[in-house]
């Protein structure tokens, strides 16, 4: 088992983000994660990369509970999990093959880390993950000149270069155009079943959800609204995942309420 979520609740500021979150996921598996803004996604995704510790229930990651290890052996899980982040956090004046290369540092070590910073240690190998991305000519281009999408790229082949066993993926192609999009995740589907990884990502586009991922799990106000093959996710279940209370319809308050619109990519 790669997840093992039992009771899980977390707590951010004044908000109850996620609560009784009970997931099972098996090792290989490809999950998708959909809901509405503020539904709890990030902070799921967040929890399974153990960047958040819940306040209640128990994680189980890898067969490890990070939450009872030593810091030590948690920086240790941590090498087997990637999360590719929405809006990588690159330094702006970071060269693209040192953002790439940064996704072995946890197995590196620090003495080994340091000096690829100054001097890449592998660079037919961040050229190689670039090159599956289309983005081989930016090997050594700056974080800060590149665009919005394409520095998610340099985040999608950041992980893939790390090789995590658990591979998480918040809005990892929201930035991108839709063929880029479709491609990227595509990618990353191939990548997690040619290597046997387990795949979660967060989408907000729920078609690319159902046609790129075999289960979709859907959030609502920190819980588990429905947990079901892409083939059984319905229209009324989507409705239903995305219908919002608090924002009224434009039209006149008597008028029957405009249809929810689903995200599209
Ligand atoms: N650092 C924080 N402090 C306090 N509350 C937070 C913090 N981060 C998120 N929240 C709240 O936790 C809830 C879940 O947020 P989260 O970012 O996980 O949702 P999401 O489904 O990823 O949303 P989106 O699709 O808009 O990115 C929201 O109500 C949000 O306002």
């Amino acid at each position: 088992m790669t997840v093992r979520l039992t009771g899980v609740g977390l707590r951010l500021g004044q908000v109850r983000a996620l609560d009784g979150i009970d997931l099972h996921i098996e090792a290989g598996e490809r999950v998708a994660v959909i809901g509405p803004s503020g539904a709890g996604k990030s902070s799921l995704l967040n929890l399974l990369a153990t960047a958040l510790q819940p306040d209640s229930g128990t994680v189980e990651l890898l067969g490890e509970a990070p939450w009872r290890l030593s810091g030590r052996a948690r920086q240790r899980l941590r090498t087997r999990i990637g999360l590719i982040h929405q809006a990588p956090p690159l330094p702006s004046r970071q060269r693209v093959v040192t953002a790439v290369l940064a996704g072995r540092l946890g197995r590196w070590g620090t003495l080994r880390g340091l000096a690829s910073l100054l001097h890449p240690r592998d660079v037919p190998g961040a050229r190689a993950a670039l090159a599956t991305l289309g983005l081989a000519d930016k090997l050594f281009a700056q974080c800060g000149q590149l665009s919005g999408g394409q520095l998610q790229r340099v985040g999608i082949a950041r992980v893939l270069y790390q090789q995590p066993e658990l591979l998480l993926a918040d809005e990892p192609v929201s930035a991108m155009d839709p063929v880029l999009a479709d491609h990227s995740l595509a990618l990353l589907n191939r990548h997690a079943v040619a290597n046997g990884l387990t795949l979660v990502a967060s989408l907000h586009a729920v078609e690319l959800a159902l046609a790129h991922f075999p289960r979709v799990i859907g959030v609502r106000d920190g819980r588990l609204a429905f947990d079901l093959l892409a083939a059984q996710v319905t229209p009324e279940r989507l409705d239903a995942l995305y219908a919002n209370a608090g924002i009224a319809s434009p039209q006149a308050a008597d008028a029957a309420p405009a249809p929810v619109q689903i995200p599209r990519c």
